[in-house]
């Protein structure tokens, strides 16, 4: 089984790289890929750099060059959801774009002719995130994703995303990787920890909690790589 492991950032996969240890490195496309083994599982470990045009190109080449046979998002997140808090663990059951904007035309947000809005994640992944957190008696939080090229730091469109998408947190990515695995049809799961509020105070608490936050978001990604 060839799993892909995936983030945005260096600072979302460092933690898994330091984990693993040993890999080979590969650079394609102006990006570098490690591959290393674990417990008879290949793998293979990106960052993709920031938004959905890097993400969507990264995931693509884990698929298509790679070889993955299913994809796991590692990173962080901006809260929209009050309840969720710094360090709070979210698992995505379905993800939307809501830069994607074509209400011009009578279509809602995130919606584009032969596609849908939301786009949902591989629910096998799903049960299993929840299994790894029972077992080490982790909340986690099953919620919407909206993602966009932008990064949220404002309190007026952080509200205006929560109401149009319902969606309980917001990032830069994983709604392309939704894409991009949906149509390869490659089970995905997006993972992610909080790092901000996505309100007037994210950029000063992203940069406080991001390593840490990718740390905890990796940490359980390995934990589920031993349910796999
Ligand atoms: N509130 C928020 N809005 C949108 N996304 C997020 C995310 C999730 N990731 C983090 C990173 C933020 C992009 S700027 C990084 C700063 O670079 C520092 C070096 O210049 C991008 O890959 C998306 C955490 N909080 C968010």
């Amino acid at each position: 089984m060839k799993i892909a492991i995936m983030g945005a950032m260096v600072e979302e996969i460092t933690p898994l790289l330091e984990f693993f240890e040993k890999y080979k490195t590969i650079e394609f496309a102006k990006n570098s890929y490690y591959t290393t083994s674990y417990k008879g599982m290949d793998l293979v470990i990106a960052y993709s750099k920031i938004g959905k045009v890097n993400a969507s190109l990264t995931a693509s080449t884990l698929i298509e060059k790679f070889g993955a046979q299913k994809l796991l998002f590692s990173g962080v997140a901006g809260a929209l959801n009050p309840s969720l808090k710094v360090g709070d663990l979210l698992v995505a059951t379905k993800l939307a774009q809501h830069d994607l904007d074509i209400t011009a035309f009578g279509h809602p947000h995130g919606y584009v002719p032969e596609g849908s809005v939301y786009v949902e994640t591989d629910k096998a992944l799903t049960v299993l995130a929840q299994k790894v957190a029972s077992a080490q008696n982790i909340k986690l939080l099953e919620g919407i994703i909206a993602t966009g090229d932008q990064f949220i730091c404002d309190g007026v469109k952080k509200e205006w995303i929560h109401s149009t998408f319902n969606a309980d947190a917001t990032e830069m990515e994983g709604a392309s990787v939704a894409v991009v695995c949906d149509a390869l049809n490659v089970p995905f799961c997006v993972l992610r920890a909080i790092s901000d509020a996505a309100d007037m105070d994210a950029g000063f608490s992203f940069d406080e909690f991001l390593v840490s936050s990718a740390k905890e978001s990796a940490q359980f990604i390995i934990a589920m790589l031993d349910e796999l």
